[in-house]
């Protein structure tokens, strides 16, 4: 029951998002010209508030007096609870620890569920692709094997660059979080002036042709020369759907594993084609 109740208000506030923006241009101003959106917002963390802080309260209780070494694996509000906050001197209070949380729903499943959507669709829209992959998988799973595990996807190359090539052309973010500039920077020749705002186009930046041949062209051959496609950008940066740098996704080779793990079971176990019509999408 919890858990449905939580993902309905994350779906109350991912489908919300795009009306919260404005009040970010005019934070003073906003919440009075926008009385309704800023209405909204309150009553959906007044709700967030009410259904996570008792179930933080609960596993703070359930830890205490517990050896976390018995514990098979370390959840993640744990190590909130942990937090040391160095410059004021204080650990997260309650209300902060629910942000973080959701922040980590927010940032974790729509991202991973339409980056996975774009992966499927690109595989029924280029079905010997599509063959090409049931073929590495069939060279490194046994016959009548049910789950394809981790160790597996390790040896799937074209499955990584299939997953590669879609994070490419349609990465679920088309702008990274907005990032503010600490001094006096020039890029390509503007100068962007000390705290003012960049927007980083990851969309724009995987289709451009300086950078990638054919940058339209849904080719996953292309991750597969050079050896390994350095996705972190500590090398170069020819496309970020992550992010680079300090404030990259800190959960990037998690997504990676999910994509992988999610196309290579479902391609092993269906063939997935279009019925009728032709896939409509570039
Ligand atoms: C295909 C899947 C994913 C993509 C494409 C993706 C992409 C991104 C991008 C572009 C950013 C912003 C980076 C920046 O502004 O510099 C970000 C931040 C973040 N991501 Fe992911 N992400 C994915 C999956 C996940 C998952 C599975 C989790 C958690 C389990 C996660 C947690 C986060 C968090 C917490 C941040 C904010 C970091 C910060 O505030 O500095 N992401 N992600």
């Amino acid at each position: 029951m919890k858990i449905q109740d939580i993902k309905n208000l994350q779906r109350r506030l991912q489908s919300s998002f795009d009306e919260f923006k404005v009040l970010n241009l005019f934070p003073c101003l906003g919440k009075f010209v926008f009385l309704k959106r800023w209405e909204k917002l309150r009553q959906l963390r007044q709700d967030q508030e009410k259904l996570m802080v008792p179930l933080i309260k609960a596993r703070k209780a359930m830890r205490e007096g517990k050896n976390e070494k018995d514990e098979p694996f370390l959840p993640y509000v744990d190590t909130l609870f942990d937090l040391q906050l160095k410059e004021e001197n204080r650990k997260l209070e309650e209300k902060e620890i629910v942000t973080l949380c959701s922040e980590f729903f927010t940032a974790g499943i729509d991202t991973t569920s339409t980056a996975l959507e774009w992966i499927m669709a690109n595989l029924m829209k280029h079905p010997h692709i599509q063959d090409k992959l049931f073929k590495e998988i069939k060279g490194v799973v046994s016959d009548g094997e049910v789950e394809i595990k981790d160790e597996d996807l390790r040896k799937m190359p074209y499955l990584r660059a299939i997953i590669l090539e879609s994070l490419r052309r349609h990465p679920p973010s088309h702008f990274l979080i907005p990032h503010t500039v600490t001094k006096d920077v020039v890029l390509g020749g503007f100068l962007v002036p000390k705290n003012n705002i960049v927007i980083f186009m990851v969309v724009e930046m995987g289709r451009n042709p300086n950078l990638w041949e054919n940058p339209m062209e849904f080719k996953p051959e292309r991750f597969l020369i050079n050896g390994d496609f350095d996705i972190s950008g500590t090398k170069e940066i020819k496309m970020m759907p992550f992010g680079v740098g300090k404030r990259m996704c800190p959960a990037y080779r998690l997504a990676m594993l999910h994509l992988k793990y999610f196309v290579a079971n479902l391609v092993w176990h269906f063939n997935f084609n279009v019925l009728g019509r032709r896939c409509g999408f570039d």
